[in-house]
């Protein structure tokens, strides 16, 4: 990959080509991150009081203008899934203005608004950087009634050795295409593909990193928890599904409307 710097836009806050995507650097006191303009996509955040990144990136991405980048937080809107072409929407491949930032002592917020050829506003991020990551998606186009999946890949250092806690205790398992009993702690450690009721609060206990990851969701209909484990799975090698686990903050039965959808994530 091909790294090149375009603009230093203030002293904490860089633009880089990667490839042909625009990606946003930040180096400030709360921390480092990398965002994709392709997607409004966050690919990287390391807290400063962390050692690891809180999401994971795929190690063989190859950054091509107009493929979704997989890893970090992909933005799936304006539908979920295969129900539209391309899968998860067309939001992850397009191009997000940065509109405004914001860089303060202990916290810095970044905008994102995607719009229309004919510059109608179809979506807008805001992304806050502190001790903790907050993301809050706003949708523009009400009448369309679109779905979305915060798509957050969270970087483990062995999924095996990790726990996803206080999880609902019913499922729409896609593999069985059944709805579950399920255990409200689960360790993954095989393909899975579950569609949970949403709920406020799941926490990632990371035993190999010692540390834990508090995952807070707002206005959300559905938690979707995805690793494709051996499935061949663009952009992700052979011991890729071994150190992530995707949990995502999901509209999916509710279509959107006007009050936005908030993701929250606190490493301790
Ligand atoms: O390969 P992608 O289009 O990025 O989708 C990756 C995955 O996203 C979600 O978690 C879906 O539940 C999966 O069915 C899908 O395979």
């Amino acid at each position: 990959m091909e790294v090149k710097l375009i603009k230093q836009l203030a002293p904490e806050l860089a633009l880089y080509h990667y490839n042909d995507i625009p990606v946003l650097a930040l180096k400030h006191a709360v921390g480092t991150a990398k965002i994709s303009l392709q997607g409004a996509q966050l690919i990287s955040w390391i807290p400063a009081h962390t050692e690891q990144d809180v999401v994971w990136l795929s190690e063989i991405e190859p950054f091509n203008k107009g493929e979704a980048i997989r890893g970090g937080i992909p933005i799936c809107y304006p539908w979920f899934g295969k129900t539209g072409t391309p899968s998860h929407g067309y939001a992850r491949l397009q191009l997000w203005q940065l509109v405004s930032y914001d860089i303060q002592a202990d916290v810095v917020y970044l905008n994102f608004l995607l719009e229309t050829e004919n510059a109608e506003s179809v979506a807008h991020i805001e992304m806050t950087f502190s001790e903790e990551f907050h993301l809050e998606f706003t949708n523009y186009c009400i009448e369309q009634e679109p779905q979305l999946a915060l798509h957050t890949y969270f970087n483990v250092g062995d999924i095996s050795q990790s726990e996803i806690q206080q999880l609902p205790t019913t499922t729409f398992n896609v593999l069985t295409q059944q709805q579950e009993t399920v255990p409200p702690t689960r360790v993954v450690n095989e393909y899975v593909e579950c569609i949970y009721p949403a709920n406020e609060r799941n926490v990632i206990v990371d035993t190999i990193n010692q540390r834990t990851i508090e995952i807070l969701h707002e206005n959300a209909s559905e938690i979707v928890m995805w690793n494709p484990w051996h499935n061949e799975t663009s952009a992700m090698s052979e011991e890729g599904h071994n150190t992530m686990i995707c949990i995502e903050t999901a509209r999916i039965s509710e279509r959107l409307a006007e009050k936005p959808v908030g993701l929250t994530i606190r490493v301790k």
